[in-house]
């Protein structure tokens, strides 16, 4: 099942604690993206996260946690992210948090359904920034060193260069994607209609779209086919999967 991050290519982030009516819950879970993640920064609870669960199920697409906090993981989602943020000014949130959940839940957790990934978290405005007090002031040579250390010696399924809340540098991100060889390269930041999602979709294996659900659906709904039309236009019908 892990293996099914290998076929995404777009994916909308849901915030549980942010409210979404029924109809645009709707509209984004048969939008034809590859997968709904769930997860936010703060104010994720087990209530608001169960709650937001129970109603994307009744849709089939593929629908993930991103862990941000131990208190709201909910049982019954496909997979479960688990974000190691590379560039974190505390070890907490790179290997402090994650120990000691280990420590307290090791008996009970489905590893097969575990995926880390290596985050490089860029815009310093954002609250994950501020919460994992984040070094953000990177340049590309040494957001691609982060990189390479995250695919080459711990060998991550995923490195996920994270702006949220703004348009990333997408010479910075591209400078990234050639670092990689195995880890598939998740960029999320900003993306709030088809022009951003094209050239963010042409510098990453996939694009995470999150606050334009909120702000602006129809403009996030596009990108969908922007990102899976691929650089000809042509949406490639093959793309995608499902579980
Ligand atoms: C089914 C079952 C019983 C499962 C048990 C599973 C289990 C207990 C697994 C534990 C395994 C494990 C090792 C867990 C790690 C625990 C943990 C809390 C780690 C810390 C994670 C972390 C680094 C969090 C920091 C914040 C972060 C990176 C969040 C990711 C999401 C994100 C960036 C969202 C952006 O949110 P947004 O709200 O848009 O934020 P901004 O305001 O900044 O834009
Ligand atoms: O909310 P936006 O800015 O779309 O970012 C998406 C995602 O990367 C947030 O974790
Ligand atoms: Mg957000």
């Amino acid at each position: 099942m892990k293996q099914i991050i290998t076929s995404w290519r777009h994916v909308f982030k849901l915030d549980p604690d942010r409210f979404l009516e029924d109809s645009a819950l709707e509209a984004v879970c048969l939008s034809g993206t590859d997968a709904i993640m769930v997860g936010g920064s703060d104010g994720v609870t087990y209530d608001n996260t169960i709650d937001l669960l129970m109603r994307i199920r009744r849709f089939e697409v593929p629908c993930v946690l991103e862990v941000s906090d131990l208190k709201a993981v909910v049982p019954g989602f496909d997979l479960y992210m688990i974000p190691i943020v590379l560039n974190a000014g505390h070890p907490d949130w790179f290997i402090g948090q994650h120990v000691r959940a280990i420590e307290q839940y090791g008996y009970i957790i489905p590893w097969e359904q575990l995926i880390p990934e290596g985050y490089i978290v860029l815009n310093q405005e954002a609250t994950v920034a501020r919460i994992t007090e984040a070094d953000t002031a990177l340049d590309s040579a040494l957001a691609g060193s982060y990189a390479q250390f995250a695919d080459k010696l711990l060998g991550l399924p995923i490195v996920y260069v994270e702006y949220s809340g703004k348009i990333g540098d997408m010479e910075l991100v591209s400078e990234v994607w050639r670092k990689l060889n195995n880890s598939r390269l998740f960029y999320g930041g900003g993306i709030a209609d088809a022009e951003s999602a094209r050239r963010a979709a042409a510098v990453c294996d996939t694009v995470v779209v999150g606050n334009a659900i909120y702000s602006d659906l129809q403009g996030a709904l596009e990108t969908v086919r922007a990102v899976k039309a691929g650089p000809s236009g042509a949406v490639d019908p093959l793309a995608g999967g499902s579980i």
